[in-house]
């Protein structure tokens, strides 16, 4: 239902499902049909790079979302691969998490819409049967961050402004609870209320101290370290292996699943007051006037 969901998004911003097929395609050669996610194969080895390509920041307007989400499917249904690494297209910014504009002066329908691809992806990403491992080559805040603490290993590059963290309380906003308990579950309950509260966004060596990645690498390094992480990874046999993530992460997943609904209504209300419209309008001002 989801994916239909996706696809109609798709198909209304005009992109050909043909097309974007290919774009996953397994033959080895890359395929760029879909246009904001470059999916390069390496079937011999089992393993997919999808790189974000979704300028200048990367940041998760719906078009981008869905061709995500349709990307991460189709591997996921496709037996050939065992393993992905998630990285970007453009060295410097990994993700900057979701679109602001997505989030500003549109109509509830919108915001909804908007709402169920975000708890889509994560979802995807969350319980997925691949082995996934984020290759940090940016900054990477918020949502951006929550994709990568929803891989399976975290590899960031050593560059003191490739920051990580949820900082959704600087933007006036709240982290919704499934992104809370992405977050606890991966550096713990003390260490997460400090970071959501302050919204901090940690540099690399305090990244790693606190838990948010695997490892910091020198930044020519990070491809190939995650390369190495998943061939160690895909040692493990892949059912012991999946059986054991999903007893680890399923609680967390059906928690938001068995409230989806109550929780798009939440954002939409939330999204929707005139406050937060406020706070997210002298955001998006804040990022124009930091360039001039
Ligand atoms: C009770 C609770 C109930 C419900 C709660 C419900 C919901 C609330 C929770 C919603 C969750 C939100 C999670 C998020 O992900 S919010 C997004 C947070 N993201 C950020 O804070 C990142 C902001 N961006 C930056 O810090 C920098 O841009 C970055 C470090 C990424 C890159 O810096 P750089 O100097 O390289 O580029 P800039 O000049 O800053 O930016 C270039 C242009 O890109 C635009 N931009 C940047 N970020 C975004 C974004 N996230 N969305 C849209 N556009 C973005 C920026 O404005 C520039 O645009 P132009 O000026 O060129 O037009």
């Amino acid at each position: 239902m989801a994916l239909v969901a996706a696809r109609g998004t798709l198909l209304r911003a005009g992109v050909r499902l043909g097309t974007e097929a290919a774009a996953c395609g397994r033959n080895g050669t890359r395929r760029s049909a879909s246009h904001r996610v470059l999916v390069e194969p390496d079937a011999a080895a089992g393993i997919a790079t999808i790189k974000f390509k979704n300028p200048p920041v990367n940041s998760l307007t719906l078009e981008f979302l869905t061709e995500l989400i349709i990307c991460l499917e189709k591997l996921e249904n496709d037996k050939t691969f065992r393993g992905v690494i998630l990285t970007s297209n453009s060295p410097g910014i990994f993700s900057a998490g979701l679109d602001l504009r997505e989030m500003c002066g549109k109509n509830p329908a919108h915001y909804a819409e908007y709402w169920r691809a975000v708890q889509e992806l994560w979802l995807k990403l969350y319980v997925s049967n691949m082995i996934l491992v984020a290759a940090i080559n940016g900054a990477s805040p918020a949502g951006g961050c929550l994709m990568s603490l929803s891989c399976d290993y975290r590899v960031l590059a050593d560059n003191p402004r490739y920051k990580v963290g949820l900082n959704e309380t600087l933007l006036g906003i709240v982290a919704p609870f499934w992104f809370r308990d992405t977050l606890v579950n991966t550096i713990g309950h003390r260490a997460s209320e400090r970071a959501l509260q302050l919204g901090l966004l940690f540099p690399p060596a305090e990244a790693l101290q606190v838990g948010m990645v695997d490892q910091v690498v020198p930044e020519d390094q990070v491809h190939s370290t995650a390369l190495s992480v998943i061939t160690q990874w895909l040692a493990i046999p892949d059912h012991a292996r999946q059986l054991t993530k999903s007893m680890m992460r399923k609680a967390t997943t059906d928690n938001l699943i068995k409230q989806r609904e109550a929780d798009i209504q939440n954002f939409v209300s939330f999204i929707s007051r005139d406050s937060i419209q406020k706070s997210l309008q002298m955001y998006i001002e804040k990022l124009k006037q930091k360039k001039s």
